[in-house]
């Protein structure tokens, strides 16, 4: 509206005489003559530029007229109304009609409170009190007696001009500084918003998990720790449930992972829709989730709640067109029962969790002083493994292998113990599993085969004949590219003959990954190794895959051949194996050989070689040389 206004402002002249009317009009609208130049130049002086500025030469200024107080005001809407405004009003005192000067001036000012006004009497009935007493004091107001004198009009008027002028330009500027500041402060709120809107978002990213959107690790720990000080305030219970899907990894590989990833939204989702807005359920790695209950009131309370839990999960699922059943385990750990800390609790629940998966699938395991002991045992023999190695606490022992053709000796297995200063011997099935977890099998295998690779070449040296060391290596092994490197190494520093050392890789790890384990086989024959699958039977071996394994042997299971007398499947599993093993043409060994009906009936289905405790248990290497210096060995009559 303001910047719509004219920018020349006019003059309001009120009075009801019209020869006074008539003066004005002369004074105020006469083109300039010497004198008003010589008033021109003074407020030049007085005001500077903007006063040159204010007037033109040719017209003084814009007047309007209007004989009654009622027709001024009148005017100035109308003025207003088309956008123009009135800077300066004279206005006289006594006028008939209902509006005298003061009730003219005060309607004035409440048309517009800028306007300056002049009062113009002949009469001195209206003190300078009084009229201030009337209308307030204000420096918007000047007296001026009649008659006038042109000078006098032209100076008030220009005078008064240039102020309201100055005033209008500073409203104006304020107007406008206002009006930057709105804007700026606006801009300065969106701004704000919009950064906050973005940390809020930085913080979510930060504090969940991108694929479901559930807390992840670092939200899971930060709330843990609010409910476990909150439990300990106000006395009350907390639970931390470890649930890991089973089977996630067969269906990410067989189906792919963008369905691996559906089946975890859907699942995620179909938990979060059953748990209590005040728990947290959080995704803290591949299949795994964890749950903290806080505040229940009995055991039994939050485990009818992860029975419910469960139902959810294990209801079917469609996954690329087929339906799946997804089972889980949970593993539980109490506060304020088996620990009051973070790191106690969550370390308890996740062992419990282990176990459950250990004794099948939906199956809830709460903590316990025996799964205590575990990890106690399981801590302490990490830490004491890695020294184990230095302090010259390993040994291998060797268990030889009996050709059923031949009755000799051909080979041995080399069986790694731990001699632990407290402990005692511990066997490999407690430590192994231990190195695999922590990474310490390189080191263990590399120690292992240095010293097979050493003690045969001793053999070798000695004149023993034609042995053959077989060597367990780890599934994590058989997936580890530096590996066939690491035998390399191992064959060159000892300079034993690569033909007579066996990697035993067993079925389940050959099958784990068999693109990636097949290339490292072939890897390994090149070096000149031989290779065989040990505990055959009991993985699920493609048998597409069975044909591109490059190994020269199959080990029976134990488990067929402790049963091959006894049981009717398993004569008949050991019997198809022996068969397809010489079909393929590999050798047959069979493990765990106890008894000597086993070691007939092997050889009657045509078995080459077996190993077990009838001909003799694991020996250390100066039993097993003597036993080697003998050569043959006794075989059963029915063999003789
Ligand atoms: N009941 C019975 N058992 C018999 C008989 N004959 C031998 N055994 C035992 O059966 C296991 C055979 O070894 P495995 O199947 O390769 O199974 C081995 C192998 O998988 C692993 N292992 C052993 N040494 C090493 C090693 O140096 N590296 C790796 N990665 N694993 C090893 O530990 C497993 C257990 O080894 P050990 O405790 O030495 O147990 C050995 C051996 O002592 C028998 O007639 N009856």
């Amino acid at each position: 509206m303001e910047e719509l206004m004219r920018e020349e402002p006019a003059i309001l002249v009120v009075d009801d005489n019209p020869q006074v009317l008539d003066s004005y009009r002369k004074i105020l609208t006469t083109p300039t003559d010497k004198s008003t130049a010589a008033l021109n130049a003074l407020e030049q002086s007085l005001f500077g530029k903007s006063a040159q500025a204010s007037h033109s030469d040719s017209q003084q200024f814009i007047v309007e007229f209007a004989s009654s107080g009622q027709a001024g005001c009148e005017k100035v809407k109308q003025l207003l109304h088309d956008n123009l405004r009135v800077a300066v009003a004279f206005v006289d005192m006594r006028m008939p009609g209902k509006m005298d000067g003061l009730q003219t001036i005060e309607t004035l000012w409440l048309i517009d409170p800028n306007i300056q006004v002049v009062i113009c009497s002949a009469y001195a009935d209206n003190s300078w009190e009084d009229i201030s007493a009337r209308i307030g004091q204000t420096d918007q107001l000047l007296i001026l007696r009649k008659p006038f004198e042109r000078i006098e009009i032209l100076q008030i008027a220009s005078a008064l001009l240039n102020k309201w002028n100055l005033l209008h330009e500073r409203e104006s500027q304020l107007t406008q500084l206002e009006h930057c500041i709105a804007e700026r402060t606006q801009h300065l709120q969106k701004a704000l918003q919009e950064r906050e809107r973005f940390e809020h978002q930085l913080q979510h990213k930060v504090t969940h998990d991108d694929l479901t959107d559930l807390p992840n690790r670092t939200l899971l720990l930060d709330r843990l720790n609010q409910a476990l000080t909150k439990a300990k305030r106000y006395h009350t219970r907390l639970m931390v449930c470890f649930i890991d899907l089973d089977r996630f990894k067969y269906i990410n590989d067989h189906f792919g992972h963008d369905v691996g990833d559906q089946l975890l939204c859907t699942i995620a989702e179909r938990m979060t829709a059953i748990v209590r807005k005040s728990d947290t359920l959080a995704r803290i790695g591949g299949d795994e989730f964890v749950l903290v209950i806080s505040d229940y009131d009995r055991t039994e309370t939050a485990m009818h709640g992860l029975q419910r839990l469960i139902g959810c999960i294990s209801k079917p699922l469609q996954v690329a067109g087929t339906e799946v059943e997804v089972t889980c385990s949970i593993g539980c750990s109490t506060y304020p029962e088996d620990g009051d800390d973070v790191t106690s609790l969550l370390k308890f629940a996740d062992a419990a969790m282990y176990s459950a998966k250990a004794h099948g699938c939906n199956i809830i395991q709460l903590y316990n002083a025996s799964l205590r002991a575990n990890i106690e045992e399981r801590i302490r023999i990490e830490t004491e493994l890695r020294q184990a190695i230095k302090r010259n606490q390993l040994q291998l022992y060797y268990q030889p292998q009996v050709d059923l053709h031949r009755g000799c000796v051909t080979g041995v297995e080399a069986l790694l113990r731990w001699q632990h200063p407290e402990l005692g011997t511990i066997l490999p099935n407690r430590f192994i599993p231990i190195a695999e977890d922590t990474g310490l099998i390189r080191q263990v295998t590399e120690w292992v085969l240095q010293e097979a690779c050493k003690q045969g070449k001793t053999w070798q040296e000695s004149g023993i004949e034609m042995l053959q060391i077989a060597v367990n290596i780890s599934a994590k092994q058989i997936n580890d590219v530096a590996f066939p490197s690491l035998v390399s190494r191992c064959l060159s520093a000892t300079g034993f003959d690569p033909e007579r050392l066996e990697l035993e890789i067993t079925e389940s790890s050959a099958m784990e990954n068999p693109d990636f384990t097949i290339p490292l086989m072939h890897l390994l024959k090149a070096l000149g190794v031989k290779l065989s699958i040990d505990d055959f039977g009991t993985g699920y071996s493609n048998m597409y895959y069975l044909k591109s394994f490059p190994v020269d042997k199959l080990k029976l299971d134990g488990s067929f051949v402790q049963e091959v007398t006894t049981d009717k499947c398993s004569h008949a599993i050991v019997s198809a194996i022996i068969t397809m093993g010489q079909a393929l043409g590999l050798s047959v060994i069979a493990e765990m050989t106890e008894t000597e009906d086993q070691v007939v009936t092997l050889a009657e289905q045509g078995c080459d070689l077996v190993q077990g405790f009838y001909f003799s248990k694991p020996l250390t290497a100066l039993e097993c040389e003597k036993l080697l210096w003998k050569g043959a060995v006794a075989l059963p009559k029915a063999l003789q």
